[in-house]
């Protein structure tokens, strides 16, 4: 239960959001704190000088970047905000939680609010740290901090990040395959950034799915306070045990004294038991249903690194966008469709899942062979229509129809009605 313990506090003695105040006076002493806007001699990527001028203007108390600032969750040590970055754009705010369990615990313990706040700061500023170093699509972005003073303490810490929204796992799993194996995709290539990272190769300890977050789709990791670089020494193998709760590992102990990819390969166990398992085989196109089971086996039993597992992934996902997956399968005409051009059927919706729509029947096809296959296969489809619009692996998205009237003008569309008799 400690885990449970350990977790919510939310709504019972919640403190105020870090409302910015004004604060008087006092110009920011330069150099006191760490500088997170100080890149070193990082390469240039795209959209670095945008967060780079963020970063300029937000060593600033936080009263003066952000607004609106909205509860949204917490955990252990931290809270989550909402605001708005100069009026427009949505970020997420993280400070210290004065109600959380690390600092309410510390106190309790030792009555010194200060110190507990500073203890409980080390985190946070591991944290963007961490975040300002470890630069990859599927590591949440840093866009700076700024300072303000909060329950008599001055000049706590707030970072500002992306906004996500957090990883439901029932929600996932009434979604299609497609983005649930995108989910498993950003996972992965996360990982073997990870695996290969500029300060080595770093694990995450905790890989509860709550320390990730989506964001337009993607995973992205944003609690790295429990993260480590340092792989764990060992005399001999029997050093080299990973406890897990349904299985045990033991890793080969290396001639310099570490235990070998055990960073990696915990990350990669873990990715296993929390996702793979439950989001990568689940109503998969049966053609790659052998591949996905293969990488859900090989990892599960890590006979696999993360760069066998990467590569296992980009295939399936290069297999799914090429049509490749179909050709096994050659369409016996049963049906005849007639074809009509910028038309669209605005009603006759049925559900049917997983769907991208929540009232009628929207699903991504390769082409529209694969979509004529689809109504076959249902009594009730009588047309469908194929959209302009594709989803992120570039299939397009095609609406189902249990009729074909009324049939309306749509430069953007066309319409397929099925000949029966
Ligand atoms: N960038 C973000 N956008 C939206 N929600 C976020 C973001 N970052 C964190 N959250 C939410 O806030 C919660 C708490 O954040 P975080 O995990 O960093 O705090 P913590 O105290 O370290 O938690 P834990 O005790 O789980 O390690 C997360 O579970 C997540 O749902």
């Amino acid at each position: 239960g400690g885990e449970r313990a350990r977790r919510r506090m939310e709504g019972a003695g919640r403190e105020a959001p870090p409302r910015p105040r004004p604060r008087g006076g006092s110009p920011r002493q330069s150099g006191a704190k760490p500088r997170a806007g100080q890149r070193g001699g990082e390469p240039a990527e795209p959209g670095t000088a945008r967060v780079f001028s963020l970063f300029l203007y937000l060593f600033l108390p936080c009263a003066r970047c952000v607004f609106g600032v909205r509860y949204l969750g917490s955990g252990y040590t931290k809270a989550v905000y909402r605001a708005l970055l100069n009026g427009s754009r949505a970020v997420a705010l993280k400070a210290v939680d004065f109600g959380g369990h690390d600092v309410a615990g510390c106190v309790r313990q030792f009555a010194a609010l200060g110190d507990c706040y500073r203890l409980a700061a080390y985190k946070l500023v591991k944290e963007m740290v961490l975040l300002q170093r470890l630069r990859h699509r599927n590591v949440l972005q840093l866009y700076g901090y700024c300072y303000q003073d909060s329950n008599d303490i001055p000049d706590t810490l707030t970072t500002i990040t992306e906004l996500g929204s957090p990883l439901e796992m029932i929600q996932l799993l009434q979604t299609s395959w497609e983005d649930r194996f995108r989910i498993c995709l950003s996972l992965v290539r996360l990982l073997h950034y990870l695996a290969h990272s500029p300060l080595g190769s770093v694990t995450l300890l905790d890989f509860r799915p709550r320390q990730f977050v989506i964001v337009d789709g993607e995973l992205k990791v944003t609690d790295l306070d429990d993260a480590s670089i340092e792989e764990s020494s060992c005399t001999s193998n029997s050093d080299c045990f990973m406890e897990f709760p349904a299985r045990n590992f033991t890793l080969p102990c290396s001639v310099e004294g570490r235990c070998q990819n055990m960073n990696e390969k915990r990350n990669l166990y873990n990715a296993y038991r929390f996702f793979f398992t439950y989001l990568l085989p689940h109503s998969a196109p049966s053609s790659l249903r052998p591949l996905l089971d293969k990488i859900v086996n090989a990892t599960g039993e890590l006979h696999w690194g993360i760069d066998e597992t990467a590569a296992q992934l980009e295939r399936v996902l290069n297999l799914y966008k090429s049509g490749e997956y179909l050709q096994n399968t050659t369409r016996i005409p049963k049906t005849e469709y007639k074809r009509v051009p910028e038309a669209f059927i605005p009603d006759e919706n049925y559900r049917c899942w997983p769907s991208y729509h929540h009232k009628g029947c929207l699903l991504s096809v390769f082409d529209v062979n694969e979509a004529m296959e689809i109504c076959d296969s249902y009594s009730q489809c009588k047309a469908f229509v194929l959209t302009n619009q594709t989803t992120w692996t570039g299939r397009q998205l095609v609406f189902f129809k249990m009729a074909s009237n009324p049939i309306v003008p749509d430069p953007d569309k066309i319409t397929y009605v099925k000949v029966t008799g």
